[in-house]
């Protein structure tokens, strides 16, 4: 039966990790195996960076970014092939002067179009290494690309999948002839075949729509962390590890923001019971944390959510008038027209309290949009906990010498916005 297994930023950020994970595959001789990857370390964020260093027509900066780019990727693979980096290098090189070229192309479209065409570089060039490595490390490959594989929409950033076509294109991904598949997370394309993107932090989701179309066994994505924790370990100083937790938990946790695993990721492992198993790509031998339809254990710990650079924003009628349905009903429309999502709603009779990312080229057009026709408060740097299962001890210890902005609530989830200079530091759960 067919395993996904997927590798983030960090598990093959330079040329020692990259071995590693060519040691680590060495282990799993079960075929068929799909390696989804994404982009090296932090490639994606500076990816971004020379976006907007090219649309902003600062040259120069672009210049040195791009030279950084193809120095690091050219610099792994020396390290990684020495006298035989000669045929790997030439593709790197041929990906970053494609690059380069599509942003002359592509500088006057508008912006998720042109970010697509950029920031999608960084698996195509993470694969292409990672590809040649397992190939000269003895393992049979096949370098895919995902970009004829997953269809989409044009909704550039944030494309939603083509199902049915995705399914038909990737049926013969499987084939049973002992190669390991390394495609590329994050990416897709259009059935005209311009580039996508799924989302930031998209190469789960992409690990799932294969694993989905496939109907494979399990997906495994390796991390530098043994599982799924009850809060994030690098914040909270007692996080403990959830070693069976149904999927219905994990979208939760993944919704409101644990950074782990992205929340579209569940669903598609959900419609075919396909288990998702988060493991240490630093400790084979650490005990992973599993997600399926197993309820059992959901309730036995609470979990803790902390997303930072939080807005909130307070609006009013200006006429002393409700902020009765149709009103919160013109609001949230502005809000889904400018792309955002609010972590939080909470409605008084005079007031709706909305709590946003901090995305300001999203934010201030909808904060000029909202002012014309309502009274506006905004708050900034603010950090939003989520708690799972908490009792009102562990709440109130939790909210102890906060000033709460704002708050709600319901049976299994409970939600304060404090000022994220009251929230710094390192965390402990109270108990
Ligand atoms: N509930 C959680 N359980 C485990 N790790 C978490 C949790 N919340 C946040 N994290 C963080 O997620 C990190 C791993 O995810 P990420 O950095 O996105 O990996 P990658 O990009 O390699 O896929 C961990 O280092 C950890 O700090
Ligand atoms: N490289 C993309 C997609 C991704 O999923 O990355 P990672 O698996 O390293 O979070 C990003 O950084 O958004």
């Amino acid at each position: 039966m067919t395993q996904v297994f997927k590798f983030g930023g960090a598990s093959i950020q330079d040329a020692a990790a990259i071995r590693r994970l060519g040691k680590l595959l060495a282990r799993f001789p079960a075929r068929p195996l799909i390696v989804v990857v994404s982009a090296m370390g932090k490639t994606t964020n500076a990816l971004e960076a020379l976006l907007a260093e090219a649309r902003n027509g600062k040259t120069a900066d672009y210049h040195d970014r791009l030279e950084t780019l193809r120095r690091d990727h050219l610099s792994t693979v020396e390290t990684l092939f020495g006298a035989k980096a000669g045929p790997v290098a030439e593709r790197v090189e041929a990906l970053v002067n494609e690059l380069d070229q599509l942003h002359r192309q592509h500088a006057s479209r508008d912006r998720p179009f042109h970010y697509d065409q950029t920031v999608g570089f960084g698996e195509l060039l993470s694969t292409t290494i990672v590809s040649a490595w397992l190939h000269e490390a003895g393992m049979a490959t096949a370098w895919r690309d995902a970009r004829e594989l997953v269809v989409t929409d044009d909704c550039h950033q944030a494309a939603n999948i083509d199902w049915e076509t995705t399914a038909k294109r990737v049926r013969g991904l499987a084939a049973d002839d002992g190669r390991i598949r390394v495609t590329q997370g994050f990416i897709g394309s259009t059935s005209e075949g311009v580039m996508t993107t799924l989302g930031r932090e998209g190469s789960d989701f992409s690990a799932a729509i294969l694993a989905h179309c496939l109907e494979a066994e399990e997906v495994t994505i390796w991390k530098d962390v043994p599982g799924l924790f009850n809060a994030d370990p690098r914040r909270f100083d007692n996080a403990v590890q959830l070693e069976r937790i149904s999927y219905d938990e994990a979208v939760e946790l993944a919704w409101h923001g644990a950074k782990v695993i992205h929340p579209k990721t569940l669903g598609p492992l959900q419609q075919k019971s396909i288990p998702l198993t988060v493991r240490s790509f630093e400790d084979l031998e650490a005990p992973p944390s599993t997600i399926g339809r197993d309820t059992r254990f959901d309730t036995q710990t609470p979990s803790l959510v902390l997303r930072d650079e939080q807005t909130l924003l307070e609006i009013r009628p200006r006429d002393f008038a409700f902020m009765d349905e149709p009103r919160q009903h013109d609001i949230l429309g502005r809000l889904v027209e400018a792309g955002l999502h609010a972590n939080l709603i909470d409605a008084g009779a005079m007031r709706l309290s909305l709590c946003l990312d901090g995305h300001p080229e999203r934010l201030e057009p909808l904060i000029t949009s909202l002012c014309t026709d309502y009274a506006v408060v905004r708050h900034e740097d603010l950090t939003l906990l989520t708690i799972r299962h908490a009792d009102d001890a562990l709440l109130a210890a939790l909210s102890s010498g906060r000033d709460s902005l704002a708050e709600r609530g319901n049976a299994d989830t409970a939600q304060r916005l404090f000022p994220s200079t009251q929230c710094q530091g390192t965390w402990h759960i109270p108990g």
